[in-house]
Parts: C-alpha cells; structure tokens; sequence
C-alpha cells in the first residue's frame, strides 16, 4: 500500500519563500509599505489557487474575534458597571464607568466613549459551541485541508482567556473541542503499517522489507540498552540505602 501523501492536497502555501522582495530604490514612508504588504497578500492569494477553498481568504488574512464574557457572582456583588455595549454582530460602544463621569466634563465624558470593530463579536450568552462553531470551526476544516492556522487568545488577565481556550470538565472550550473533531476526522484512515519513517522536518520514506527489519532490530537494541541503563541506576539508589 502506498503512503497516503497526496503532495497538491497537502499543500501548506509558504507565504514567505512565494513573494519575490521588491527592490529598494530610496526612502519609504509608512503608506507605501501599507499598499506594498496589500499587492503582496493579493499576489500570494492569486499565485497559489488558494483562495475558493479557504475560508480567511475571502474575510481577510486576519481575523480578530471578540468575546465578551458575563459577569462573574464576585463581580455582580460588588455591582460592577457594564461599560460595553454590543452594536451589532461587529462592533462594540465601550463607555466609561458611570462613577468616573461625575470628575468629566460633558465633552471629555463624550470623547471617551468609543466604537471598535471586530471581525465577530460574541455577546456574554455565547456558549462554548457557540463560539468554537464561529470561529474555529472552520480554521480546523481548512487545516484538516492542509493550510496552516494559527489561534490564540489576547487579553488582560481574567478576560475569560483560559476558559476559551479550555473551558470548564461540563463545558469544553476551543482546544478540546477542535481535538475531538481532528481525531474524528482521522478515524478509520490510519494507516497501521510500521514502514513508514521521518524524513528531515514534515517528509517521510517508505521502507523496504530489509529497512523496515534494520529499523526493528536498532529499536529493540535502544529499548535493550534503555532497560540495562535503568538497571544500573537502580543498582546505584540501592547502595545508597
Ligand atoms: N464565557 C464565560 N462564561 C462564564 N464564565 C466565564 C467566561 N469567561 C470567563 N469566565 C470566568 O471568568 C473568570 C476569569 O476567566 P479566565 O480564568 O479564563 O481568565 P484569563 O484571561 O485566563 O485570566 P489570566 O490571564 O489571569 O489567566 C473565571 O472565573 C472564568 O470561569
């Protein structure tokens, strides 16, 4: 049976080693970098056919998700202040504490109140499914498809970050979520053979009969001298007693 590499399928796009570097001709200032990084991206989308797949492509090739945690008992006894409203499914009004506008003047009060805009935010009811369905869902998809993904979480500390990430043992967050839905995705499509071997980083070879039997005999000498080593520190603790 061959490996189950299928080379095109598997393609993970190296954004770096695709862009050519333009020439630089003399001073640039912020802007031209601005439009310079843009014609890269669009060019890196273009050149490598990537782009009906995969769901970043046609959002952006950030995108920056807000989650909104409810209060904590310890935080609804002390009776602290919601200073964030949600607008819509993107953006948020983030005011300042109520107790805080009595020391502002009306229009300092009022420069202080601002709109952000996000990607998605998820209000303080989301669920974990909720959220690992509208965000990572599709980023473990395209994975699973062979892109590469990269997700973590940002925010000041008791932002709700760990319980993101991995949530509580009755309600799992992102991490063990996106786990249970790679090994499911593998199920049945193991490949049990002990003839394939590491090749440098992410390559691997296929082994001949006499290979696979070399290979066998070097382990079992390791997992032999591992044993006999284990021994001799055994030997030594017991002098020590
Ligand atoms: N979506 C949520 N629903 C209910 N409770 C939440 C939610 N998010 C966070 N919490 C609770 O808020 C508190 C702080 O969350 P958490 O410990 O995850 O913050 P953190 O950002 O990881 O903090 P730190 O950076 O200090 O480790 C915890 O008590 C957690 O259970």
């Amino acid at each position: 049976m061959e490996p189950a590499l299928d080379k095109e399928k598997f393609f993970r796009p190296s954004y770096i080693a695709s862009v050519e570097l333009p020439q630089r001709t003399g001073p640039v200032n912020v802007e031209d970098i601005k439009a310079d990084l843009s014609d890269e991206f669009s060019l890196v989308s273009s050149s490598s056919d990537i782009s009906q797949r995969s769901s970043l492509e046609s959002k952006g090739h950030i995108q920056v998700c807000l989650r909104i945690r409810p209060f904590t008992s310890l935080e609804k006894e002390n009776e602290s202040q919601d200073c964030v409203s949600l607008e819509d499914s993107t953006s948020i009004i983030l005011k300042p504490p109520k107790n805080s506008l009595s020391r502002l003047s009306e229009k300092t009060a009022g420069q202080l109140i601002q709109k952000f805009t996000f990607s998605r935010v998820f209000g303080p009811e989301t669920t974990q499914e909720e959220f690992f369905e509208g965000t990572m869902k599709q980023p473990v998809q395209d994975f699973l498809e062979g892109y590469n993904r990269l997700v973590f979480t940002y925010g000041v500390t008791n932002a709700g970050k760990t319980y993101t990430f991995q949530g509580t043992e009755d309600d799992v967050g992102i991490l063990p979520r996106t786990m249970d839905m790679l090994f499911k995705s593998i199920q049945g499509k193991l490949y049990t053979a002990m003839d394939l071997k590491p090749h440098r980083c992410r390559d691997y070879i296929k082994l001949t009969k006499d290979q696979v039997r070399e290979e066998t005999s070097i382990k079992n000498a390791i997992l032999r001298l591992t044993k006999e080593v284990r021994g001799v520190i055994m030997l030594n603790l017991q002098s020590y007693f």
